[in-house]
Order: C-alpha cells, then sequence, then structure tokens
C-alpha cells in the first residue's frame, strides 16, 4: 500500500515539478516580451520627439521648391511673351527708338501691333506692351498723369507708319488745344498729303468723311467678297487702300451728330483701314478699342484692371520729323512700280486658257485694286497705245504680252513683233547670245526696222497671206469665225495672232508706194482680221502716227480699244481728256473707242526690266513644245551672213557631172519675214546678166561675192569658169579672197590684161556649139577699165567685145556680173546715153537715186521710189519683178 502511496507521491511531485518547470518558462518569456515593449515604447517616445523637428524641414524645403519652380515658370512665360511680342511686333513695330527704322510689312502681311512700353513683372524680363492699331482696332488714351499719356501719341504714330509701305498710312490730326501742336514733328508728312489737319469746328466733317471712306469701301472694295482690308490683302497680297488714322485730341463735348458718327467708326472702322487715336473724347466701348489709362502709380494697358506698364519715353524729336521727311521724299517720287507678278497667274494655271473666242488679259490694277482686263476678240479687235516717249509704251506691251504668254499657250496664241524706234528691248524675245531663251509665242521680232518701212509691209503681206490661208479654210469649212473653225478643225493649227507695230506711223509716213501699200494692208487686216483671230496692235508716241490713221477713219474705226499713258494726246475721244492728268506708270484703258463713259485707269506694273521678264520668259520657255523654234530675229542694224542664209545653204549641184540648167546668184537678204534671199536665175537666155550700181565698194563687193560663192556651190569644181577682173585697188582685197576660194577654176586680170580677158571671151562665143562649162565674168569696178578698152584688140575695142558678150554671151553660158560707179558710166560703156540696156537684165542700185534709174531699166516712167541708204541696195530683175526689192547685202563671210 505504502508503495503505492509512494508511488503516488513520486508521480505527483513529476506532476508539480514539471508544471513549475513550465510556468516557469513562460514567465521568463512573458518577461522577455515585457522587456522588448518597453525598449519599443523607449524608442518610439524617442522618435516621436523628433518628429516636429523633422516635418518643418521638409515643408520649408518644399515650399522652397516651388518658389523656385514659379519664379522660374514665370521668367519662362515672360521668355515666351516677348517671344511672341516680337513675332507679333517685329522690327519698327517695337525697337528702341535708337536702334529705330522704318521696317514695312510685306506684301499681304498685316502689320502687327505697335509696343507702347513694358509690362512691369517683377523678377522677369521685361514683357513690351503690345497695342492693336492697323488692322484691328482704336486706341483710347486718358488719365491724370502729367500728359495723360499724350507721349504715347507720337510712338503709336511713328511704329505704325514704320510698319507700311510709304504713303500707306495717312494721318488725320484734330488738335482744337494745341492747333496741331501736338502732331508738330509729323507735319512732313503734309507736303506728300499725308497728313491733313481738322482745324477746330471741323471734327463732324472729319467724321462724316470716315465714315463715307467706311461705306465706300465696303461697298466697292470689299463689295461683300472680304469681310475686311486685312482678309482681302491675305487673300491677293494686294492692299489697295491706305490705312486712316484720325488722331483725336480733345476738344469740347460732341454733339449727338459727331457721337453718332465716332460710334460707327468705332464699330466699322478696323475692317476698313479705318482708326482711331483718341485722348481727350470718350469713346464707347468696343472689342476693338484698348484703352491706356495713366494714374498716380503708373499706366495701365487694357483691361480693366489693364496690364500695368512702364510707359515708353516719346520717340526722339528729329527721328520723327527725319521719318516723316523720308516718307513724303518716296511718296512725293511716285509710287514703286507694281510688281510685274501681279500680272500672272500661279504657274500650275500657265497656258490654260482658250482663245477661241478671244484673249483676255490683265494689264494693271485699277483704283480699287481690282484687276483691270484687256480683251481683244470680236469686240474689241484691234488696239491702239498712245503716248510721249519715256511714258511707258514699251514696258505697257511688255506687261501685256507677258499677262498674255502666261494665260495662252502657243497653240493658242502668236506674236509678231515690229519695233520702228531705235532700241533693242524687243530682242529678248528672241533667242540671243547672252540668254539662250526666247518666248514661245513669238514667231517675229523686228527691231531696228526704222529706215526698213519694207520690212513692215513685208510683215504685213505676211499676216494677209495668213489672213487669205484663213478665209479659204473657213470658206471650205463654211464657216465665218475662228471660234468656228476651231471646233469643226480641231487639230488645225489655228492660234489667234497678235502682231504689234511699236511707233507704226513710220510705216505709214511719207506718200510713197510702201506708205500706200501698209495702208491698204493694215485696213484690210483690221477689216477681215477681227473674224479671222489677227489683231493689230499699234502704238506711237508721236501725235502724227496718230493722225497718219484719222485720214482712213474706216481703218480707225477698227480700233476700238485705246490705250493711253499720261499725257497721251488724240488717243482718246476728243473731249476724253483722262490722259493728261494720269499719274505716271498709269494708263487709260478704254474699250469705247475712246469715249469718256469707257474710262477706266490702271496702274501699270512694271515688266520691262531684265530680270523681271526673263524670269517669266524661262519659266515658258522650259515649258516649250518639243518641236518649237526660236522667233526669227530681224535686225535693221545686223549684217546677215550668206553662210548662215537658208537659201544658200540649200543650194547643191545637180546630181551627175552635168551643170544646173539655171543657176541662181544669191545677191543679198531680201527684207521680209522668212530671210529669204534674194536670188538671180541665169539660164541660157538673153540679158541674164548683173549690173552692180553705185560708187559703194564694200556693198558693191559684198554682192559681187555672195552671187559668186552662190553659184560656186552649184557646180563641182572644174565644172564652172570665173574670171574676175578688178580695176578699183580698194576693192582688191574682197576680190583677191573670192579669187583664193574659188581656187583652180578662177582667173585674175586687172587693167592691164582686162582687154585680153574681153577679147578671148568674145572670141569664144564665136566657136560653134554652146560651152559645157558656164564662164562668169566679175568686173570690179568695169568703168575704171574704159580707157584701156577703147583700144582695139584684133580689130575691136575692148568695150566693143564686152557690148558682144554682154548680148550674146548669156545663151553660150558666159554670163557678166559687173560693177559700174555709176548709171551714166555703165550707159557709156554700153555705148552712149541713147544705147540699148537690155542686156543688162537685172541690177542691184547702191547709191544711186531712183530717177537715175528711169528709162529703159525699169519700167514706167521717173524710176523706182528708191532712196539710197547704208547697206541696202534695191534689186530688180525685168524677168522676174514687177517692182524693185530691197536687199540687204551679205557681210564677209569670214
Ligand atoms: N509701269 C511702270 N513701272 C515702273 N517703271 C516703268 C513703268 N513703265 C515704264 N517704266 C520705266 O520708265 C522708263 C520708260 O519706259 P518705256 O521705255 O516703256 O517708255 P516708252 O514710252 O516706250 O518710251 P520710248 O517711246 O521713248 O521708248 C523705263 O525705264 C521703264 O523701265
Amino acid at each position: 500500500m505504502a508503495d503505492r502511496r509512494a508511488q503516488l507521491v513520486t508521480r505527483v511531485r513529476g506532476m508539480l515539478s514539471e508544471a513549475l518547470g513550465a510556468t516557469r518558462h513562460r514567465l521568463a518569456v512573458a518577461d522577455a516580451e515585457l522587456a522588448a515593449a518597453r525598449d519599443r515604447l523607449a524608442r518610439v517616445q524617442h522618435a516621436a520627439a523628433a518628429v516636429p523637428e523633422k516635418v518643418g524641414a521638409q515643408r520649408d524645403r518644399r515650399l522652397a521648391e516651388i518658389d523656385a519652380r514659379h519664379t522660374a515658370r514665370i521668367a519662362e512665360l515672360a521668355r515666351r511673351a516677348v517671344d511672341a511680342a516680337r513675332r507679333e511686333a517685329p522690327g519698327a513695330a517695337s525697337a528702341d527708338w535708337a536702334q529705330w527704322t522704318a521696317t514695312p510689312a510685306g506684301r499681304g502681311e498685316t502689320p502687327g501691333a505697335v509696343r507702347v512700353g513694358t509690362v512691369r513683372i517683377p523678377g522677369a524680363e521685361p514683357v513690351p506692351a503690345l497695342v492693336p492699331l492697323l488692322d484691328a482696332g482704336h486706341v483710347h488714351l486718358s488719365g491724370d498723369g502729367a500728359d495723360g499719356g499724350a507721349a504715347v501719341v507720337p510712338a503709336l504714330l511713328l511704329r505704325s507708319l514704320g510698319r507700311a509701305d510709304p504713303g500707306a498710312v495717312r494721318l488725320f490730326g484734330y488738335d482744337p488745344e494745341h492747333l496741331g501742336g501736338g502732331l508738330a514733328g509729323f507735319a512732313p508728312l503734309g507736303t506728300a498729303g499725308l497728313l491733313t489737319f481738322v482745324g477746330p469746328g471741323g471734327l463732324g466733317r472729319l467724321l462724316d468723311d470716315l465714315v463715307e471712306q467706311i461705306r465706300r469701301i465696303n461697298e466697292t472694295v470689299l463689295a461683300g467678297e472680304y469681310r475686311s482690308l486685312r482678309e482681302l490683302a491675305a487673300a491677293t497680297g494686294r492692299r489697295p487702300e491706305p490705312w486712316r488714322v484720325a488722331v483725336l485730341l480733345g476738344g469740347d463735348e460732341l454733339s449727338r451728330h459727331e457721337r453718332g458718327q465716332l460710334d460707327r467708326v468705332v464699330r466699322t472702322g478696323a475692317a476698313c483701314g479705318v482708326h482711331l487715336v483718341v485722348r481727350g473724347v470718350p469713346v464707347p466701348d468696343d472689342p476693338t478699342v484698348t484703352r491706356v489709362v495713366v494714374g498716380p502709380d503708373g499706366a495701365r494697358v487694357g483691361g480693366p484692371p489693364g496690364l500695368p506698364v512702364t510707359l515708353d519715353p516719346p520717340p526722339p524729336a528729329t527721328l520723327v520729323t527725319e521719318t516723316c521727311r523720308q516718307v513724303a521724299a518716296r511718296v512725293n517720287a511716285g509710287p514703286p512700280p507694281a510688281p510685274f507678278t501681279d500680272l500672272l497667274p500661279p504657274p500650275e494655271q500657265m497656258w490654260r486658257e482658250d482663245s477661241s473666242t478671244g484673249l483676255t488679259a490683265p494689264i494693271g490694277e485699277g483704283p480699287h485694286g481690282r484687276p483691270v482686263l484687256l480683251n481683244l476678240g470680236d469686240y474689241p479687235p484691234h488696239a491702239l497705245i498712245g503716248g510721249p516717249s519715256g511714258t511707258g509704251k514699251t514696258n505697257l506691251i511688255f506687261a501685256w504680252i507677258g499677262a498674255l504668254a502666261s494665260r495662252y499657250s502657243p497653240a493658242e496664241l502668236e506674236f509678231y513683233l515690229l519695233d520702228f524706234k531705235e532700241g533693242v528691248s524687243f530682242a529678248r524675245f528672241a533667242q540671243g547670245r547672252r540668254d539662250p531663251s526666247w518666248l514661245p509665242h513669238m514667231r517675229l521680232v523686228g527691231i531696228n526696222v526704222n529706215t526698213d518701212r519694207e520690212f513692215g509691209l513685208a510683215l504685213l503681206r505676211f499676216l494677209a497671206e495668213e489672213l487669205r490661208r484663213r478665209a479659204d479654210a473657213a470658206k471650205k469649212h463654211e464657216v465665218t469665225k475662228l471660234a468656228e473653225l476651231r471646233a469643226v478643225d480641231p487639230t488645225g493649227h489655228w492660234p489667234r495672232i497678235v502682231a504689234v507695230v511699236d511707233e507704226f506711223q513710220a510705216l505709214l509716213a511719207g506718200r510713197d508706194v510702201v506708205a500706200r501699200e501698209a495702208a491698204d494692208l493694215l485696213e484690210d487686216l483690221a477689216r477681215r482680221g477681227r473674224s479671222q483671230g489677227i489683231h493689230l496692235v499699234l502704238a506711237s508716241q508721236d501725235v502724227r502716227g496718230i493722225e497718219a490713221l484719222w485720214g482712213r477713219p474706216a481703218l480707225v474705226a477698227q480700233f476700238t480699244l485705246r490705250i493711253a499713258l499720261p499725257k497721251a494726246l488724240r488717243i482718246l475721244a476728243e473731249r476724253n481728256d483722262a490722259a493728261q492728268s494720269l499719274p505716271r506708270h498709269h494708263a487709260v484703258v478704254n474699250a469705247e473707242s475712246g469715249l469718256v463713259e469707257g474710262n477706266e485707269v490702271a496702274r501699270i506694273p512694271s515688266a520691262s526690266d531684265w530680270d523681271a521678264w526673263s524670269e517669266l520668259q524661262h519659266r515658258l520657255w522650259r515649258m516649250r513644245p518639243a518641236d518649237a523654234k526660236p522667233a526669227r530675229l530681224f535686225d535693221g542694224d545686223a549684217i546677215p551672213r550668206l553662210a548662215d542664209a537658208p537659201d544658200f545653204r540649200a543650194l547643191t549641184p545637180p546630181e551627175g557631172d552635168g551643170v544646173p540648167r539655171s543657176p541662181v546668184a544669191l545677191l543679198g537678204e531680201i527684207i521680209d519675214v522668212q530671210a529669204r534671199s534674194a536670188a538671180l536665175r541665169l539660164p541660157r537666155a538673153p540679158g541674164r546678166n548683173l549690173a552692180v550700181l553705185g560708187t559703194r565698194v564694200d556693198e558693191a563687193c559684198a554682192v559681187l561675192d555672195a552671187a559668186a560663192r552662190s553659184l560656186a556651190r552649184q557646180h563641182r569644181p572644174g565644172t564652172a569658169r570665173y574670171s574676175i577682173a578688178c580695176l578699183d585697188p580698194d576693192a582688191d582685197p574682197a576680190a583677191r579672197e573670192l579669187y583664193a576660194d574659188l581656187a583652180d577654176d578662177a582667173a585674175w586680170y586687172d587693167d592691164e590684161t582686162v582687154p585680153e580677158l574681153m577679147a578671148e571671151t568674145a572670141a569664144a562665143l564665136d566657136r560653134p556649139g554652146t560651152p559645157a562649162t558656164p564662164h562668169y565674168l566679175l568686173l570690179y569696178a568695169v568703168d575704171a577699165a574704159a580707157g584701156r578698152l577703147a583700144a582695139r584688140v584684133g580689130g575691136r575695142t575692148g568695150l566693143e567685145h564686152l557690148r558682144r558678150i554682154l548680148h550674146d554671151g548669156p545663151e553660150r553660158r558666159t554670163h557678166v556680173l559687173a560693177w559700174w560707179r555709176g548709171v551714166a558710166r555703165m550707159r557709156v560703156d554700153l555705148g552712149g546715153p541713147a544705147a540699148r540696156t537690155d542686156q543688162i537684165g537685172a541690177w542691184v542700185a547702191l547709191d544711186v537715186q531712183g530717177g537715175e534709174l528711169g528709162s529703159s531699166l525699169y519700167p514706167g516712167s521717173g524710176g523706182p521710189d528708191w532712196y539710197p541708204r547704208p547697206w541696202r541696195g534695191l534689186f530688180f530683175d525685168r524677168a522676174a519683178h514687177r517692182t524693185g526689192q530691197v536687199i540687204i547685202p551679205y557681210g564677209p563671210s569670214a
């Protein structure tokens, strides 16, 4: 039992000690936790004690950061504002007075706002304070400062003047208190009509005037198409109206009417370029009004309350007067030329027009900025241009040609141009050495034709022929007009033709055959050209030119389009003197035969200077069709070269070994449209000899030289003989050069040997049969050999031999091409004054009067209408001509 008890006790004890052990352990853990918690508490308490100090530092740092960012932002915004202001108000609109100069805005650009001071922003760079005025609104100044903002007025005006082209800003001053003293510096503008002062009591009239201008501009300039002049300028690049700035500086209280008018100007002026700068007169509120208020603590602009602004000092007085003087001088010197590009369509629109029914192109700008158009078609068909020398006829012709050539392709329009005055400006239409381009529409350019009226005639004949061709084609197709012909023959080449003749009176001067034929041709072309698309444009600086036409009312009546340059006389109808008061570079365009009601005034752009013109010509030249050829250039001052002559180049020997049946001797260039050569045929027929008559050595040598060289081109070497006899030492170099070039086929004779030549040649004629080899005798100054030839050789004199050769030679292929230094001398050689001359079948007269060529050398009596002139000859071939033909001898070939 005891054991059991003891066992029980031991077990209980064991359990108790286990429980104690566990308790002790838990206690120890609890103790440790307590200590850790205490430790945490102590740390938390310690940390908590440090918090307020840290938070404060952080807040301060943040605040500093925000501050710095704010300052940087303001600086950045200020910088951007400065940049924007620089763009909005460049150059004269905002420059400091020390560096200030006028910088007008470009075409179509708005002048922008102008600076009056700087916005006060602490800590940032100064930002210009801008006030919109031109094309934008009005400025009202007020305040109680010393001058109440008066210093702002000259700054506003000077900056505005500097942003516009000279003359584009007009000022109106109303200053009843200081009688204009407030605007004294601007007085020089008055000399150019750019500043008008209105006296006390004149405000009502001034406002009425401005309202009237606004009404007119709205009605006729903007005409419902644009909302403002600013919009018009942006769309067209043109500014047809000036800005009108009225400066109203105080005065009595406004009447009701004046207040009403002022309200109207405020509300509607800005769109029409009418602006107010007002001080001392109340102005109604309107979005277009910017107020500048000067208070005791500085100025404020805009608002209210408005931006605080430090106003600029007024511009130095000398700067104001000097600028105004310069502006006035520029305006008094006349308007600057309008740019030629105003007349041209944009490049992608070029050559898009159709000329079937007519030709239409602008020639300049009308008073309201609208283009003034010139038409050529059924009505009006032809134009007459008049104006004294230097008033711009040539320029107008360039402008018109440019405006047309840029609209119509060469398939639609061709030009023929003739200039009877001296000068080469029209030469640039043709290909030149300096500039390879040409105007693709130009078919013919005649310059320096002042003495060669025949060239004018040739042009008219050519046009008459073209008229006939068109009329025939129209008849064939049973139509009457060009438009119809083009419709039924769409593949045909039927461009409209515009023929311009400058100083055309030269063509009609005198009472000779040229004048008569020219007038007849002109009349016919003018009458019938209209329906066939051939249009004449005649220009003259000379009233006489017009008078030459006036004698032919039927001709004048066709020229219904009249263009009068300043001071032109008799171009417009009798009582229409609009041209007398035209400013320079303007023209009256009148499509009603000059009647007053047809007047339209146009400002003509400058088109004739090299740069403006050549840019267009190069563009059109690059657009030319692949087969386009340059215009024929006829220059009356140029000497043509045989080697360049198409007829000369076309000459060749006949096929096989034979000789040509009818060789031709080319003598010079004919004055005609195609640069053909005057050709003398030398078949085996009586009289086929040539006499060159006159004392001019160079021309005579040139004619014989061209004749011989062109003949030589038709004969193979060894198949023709050339006997050259030179009896004038001055002709020696030319004759010897020819001799050298003809080489083995040529023989040389001089004073001593010429009788032999005659005797031998005459003897050859006695031989039976016709020689196979032609023999050409080229006799230079043959009359100088008269003494030698008077001597007998083999029973006959040399002169008798010569007469025999002239008489019988041609039929036996022996032709004389001889130069006599006078008609009388030739007659003596032929047997005396009464001798027959029919063996001289053709002649070229140089310095020989027409009268000397009468009896037996020329049909009819009295001889041809010929007056000698340098480097020209009159060619007459009795086998081919009815009248003489003026030729230009070819120049030296080398
Ligand atoms: N619309 C214009 N704008 C600017 N300059 C012009 C204008 N018209 C003519 N001019 C200039 O005036 C000068 C004379 O012009 P132009 O040669 O056209 O006159 P013109 O009447 O043909 O004279 P002339 O009969 O003596 O040849 C030229 O220097 C020309 O550049």
